[in-house]
């Protein structure tokens, strides 16, 4: 039995999110949280002839904690989102609150569920769940994880565009690490598993890097104040979610993208802090995810010159980043 549960259900993401997941035979309950309209959402999918049973929930009753009961995974792209000429980083002031609001929930109801962390901004979402898992002496690293598999998908379809076949972007692998902003976001494009055109200038590939690190921007202005990714977010979402339902039920051998606390697997969460040089807490890279969640987080490998330099200056950005959504919670407690 698994049960799943999208908390922000109703918006933009959740709802194809929650088409997908309710697609997903793997997944036999489907819990629906929101501020607003989840009963609608959760009648309209109830109606597809899929194993899962849709329930929604709204906060009225203890909604989030009924929602949240005998939960296995738990996706969570509740709060706001960019207009143009905001940052991820300007969502901070809103969405921090509504995270540590919907993680207290989780602590107390649901503490050894798997979470997935879409909620902008990533890289200090993240660290404000952790922060009240401990709180409650229910943190365990190894079921924590920031949602960057949009970048990875991005940076397949821009590459199989490059190679000038579409049809190979879903076998297109590139690593892309770090965290989810910006210049935190490190596409490692000399490990794709398709190679770019001999002819592909330093130029160009300063621009392809540019447009992974920025392909968020793109949306958001296409969108022109409408909001920012959610059909490509749900996707990825998605693919992400069912690898990890896949490993709970103990497939082996899955390996997904996510940003993690580097205690997840010491010995590898230690050995990359190395190769980065330096004790950043948290950070995206490939992580091997089995039945009690990350098993080990893989190494970065071999970076070239111009890669190394992107590493270099992701790591401010993300330090800052992750001490802010840390200080939300901890120093709140003073
Ligand atoms: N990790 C990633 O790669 C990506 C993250 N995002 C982020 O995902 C978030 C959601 O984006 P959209 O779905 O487009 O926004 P949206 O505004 O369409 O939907 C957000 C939903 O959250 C709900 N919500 C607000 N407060 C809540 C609470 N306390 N409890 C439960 N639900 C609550 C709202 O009612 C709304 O239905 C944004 O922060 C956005 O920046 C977006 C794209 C990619
Ligand atoms: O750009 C945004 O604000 C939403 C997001 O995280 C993305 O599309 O990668």
């Amino acid at each position: 039995m698994v049960k799943a549960v999208v908390l922000g259900a109703a918006g933009g993401i959740g709802q194809p999110l929650a088409l997908l997941l309710k697609a997903n035979p793997l997944i036999d309950e489907l819990g629906l949280f929101d501020i607003v309209n989840t009963p609608g959402v959760a009648a309209d999918l109830s109606h597809i002839s899929t194993p899962a049973k849709v329930e929604g929930y709204l906060p009225p009753d203890d909604g989030l904690k009924k929602a949240l009961t005998g939960s296995d995974i738990i996706v969570i792209p509740a709060g706001v989102p960019r207009k143009p000429g905001m940052t991820r980083d300007d969502l901070f002031k809103i969405n921090a609150g509504i995270v540590r609001d919907l993680a207290t929930g989780i602590a107390t109801t649901a503490p050894k569920a798997f979470i997935l962390v879409i909620s902008n901004p990533v890289n200090s979402t993240v660290p404000i769940v952790a922060e009240v898992l401990k709180q409650h002496g229910v943190f365990d690293p190894k079921r924590l994880f920031g949602v960057t598999t949009l970048d990875v998908v991005r940076a397949s379809t821009f590459v199989s565009e490059i190679v000038g076949d579409l049809s190979l972007a879903p076998k297109v692998v590139v690593p892309v690490v770090g965290g989810h902003s910006g210049l935190t976001i490190v596409p490692l494009l000399s490990q794709s598993s398709h190679a770019l055109p001999a002819s592909f200038s330093k130029d160009q590939l300063q621009a392809l890097t540019t447009r992974i690190q920025f392909g968020g921007d793109e949306v958001v202005k296409a969108k022109d104040g409408a909001g920012s990714a959610t059909l490509s977010m749900a996707y990825a979402g998605a693919e992400f979610a069912v690898k990890v339902i896949r490993a709970i039920k103990g497939e082996t051998g899955i390996v997904a993208p996510s940003y993690v606390h580097l205690s997840a697997d010491k010995a590898s969460g230690d050995a990359l802090k190395k190769e980065i040089g330096t004790e950043v807490e948290y950070f995206s890279a490939p992580v091997l995810i089995g039945t009690e969640g990350v098993v080990e987080i893989k190494p970065l490998g071999t970076l070239t010159e111009f890669e190394k330099g992107l590493v270099a200056a992701a790591i401010p950005e993300l330090e800052e980043s992750i001490s802010k959504g840390t200080l939300f919670i901890t120093a709140s407690k003073l």
